[in-house]
């Protein structure tokens, strides 16, 4: 069987904190690809800022250049908000021969037992956590840890300081800065 990582986000944008994940799962559990899955509306908080076309090319600027990362845009085909649970079952239905191992930060962790269908969702897929700042990786839920360093970067933090008119150069790739700056985004 194939070993495939997702990283579900919003991606409103995507930083470093989401490629350090990616790539650190990928090799800690030896998986063969890891797919960035941008969310259509994100369940459980307000909507992106940026709409679906601008995030998926912020994502495709982001993991350019690394041969085992690619994005799926099956959320963003897909109405309404982006429940995990139907987008594994779809994964699953056109990819058979695919384990999935299902990448979270902590906050997300915590936020389990609030999941659309969890249990099920539970048997479908292996989540993997990761720690972030202020959240603890404690859930009633089995979830696989991997251990790397706290990457102290948010989205929110990006979109405050772009707001601000600071800096960004590091937070995120290049390509993601030269997309932001070339489309005008986040400005005041
Ligand atoms: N710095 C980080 N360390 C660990 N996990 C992270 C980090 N940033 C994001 N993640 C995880 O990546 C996934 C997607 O995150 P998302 O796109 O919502 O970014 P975010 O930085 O949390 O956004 P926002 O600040 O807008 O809420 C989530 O599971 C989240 O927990
Ligand atoms: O399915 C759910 O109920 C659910 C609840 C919260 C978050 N998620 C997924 O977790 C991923 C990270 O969420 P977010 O809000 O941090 O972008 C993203 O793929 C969401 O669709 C899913």
């Amino acid at each position: 069987m194939k070993r495939v990582g997702i990283l579900g986000g919003t991606f409103d944008p995507p930083h470093i904190g989401h490629l350090i994940i990616a790539e650190e799962v990928y090799h800690q559990l030896d998986l063969d690809e890891v797919w960035f899955l941008p969310s259509n509306q994100p369940p459980h908080k307000s909507g992106a800022t940026v709409d679906n076309q601008n995030r998926l090319e912020m994502v495709k600027a982001a993991i350019a250049g690394n041969p085992h990362f690619s994005v799926s845009d099956i959320e963003l085909q897909r109405e309404g908000k982006s429940y995990t649970y139907d987008t594994i079952k779809q994964l699953k239905q056109l990819n058979p021969d695919i384990e999935f191992y299902f990448i979270i930060g902590g906050d997300m962790v915590e936020y389990l037992p609030k999941w659309h269908e969890i249990k099920k969702l539970m048997e479908m897929t292996q989540f993997v956590g990761v720690k972030r700042s202020g959240y603890q990786l404690n859930s009633p839920y089995p979830v696989e840890e991997v251990e790397m360093p706290i990457i102290e970067v948010s989205s929110t933090m990006i979109r405050k300081r772009l707001g601000q008119g600071r800096e960004i150069r590091y937070l995120t790739a290049d390509g993601v800065i030269d997309y932001i700056k070339e489309h005008q985004l986040y400005e005041a």
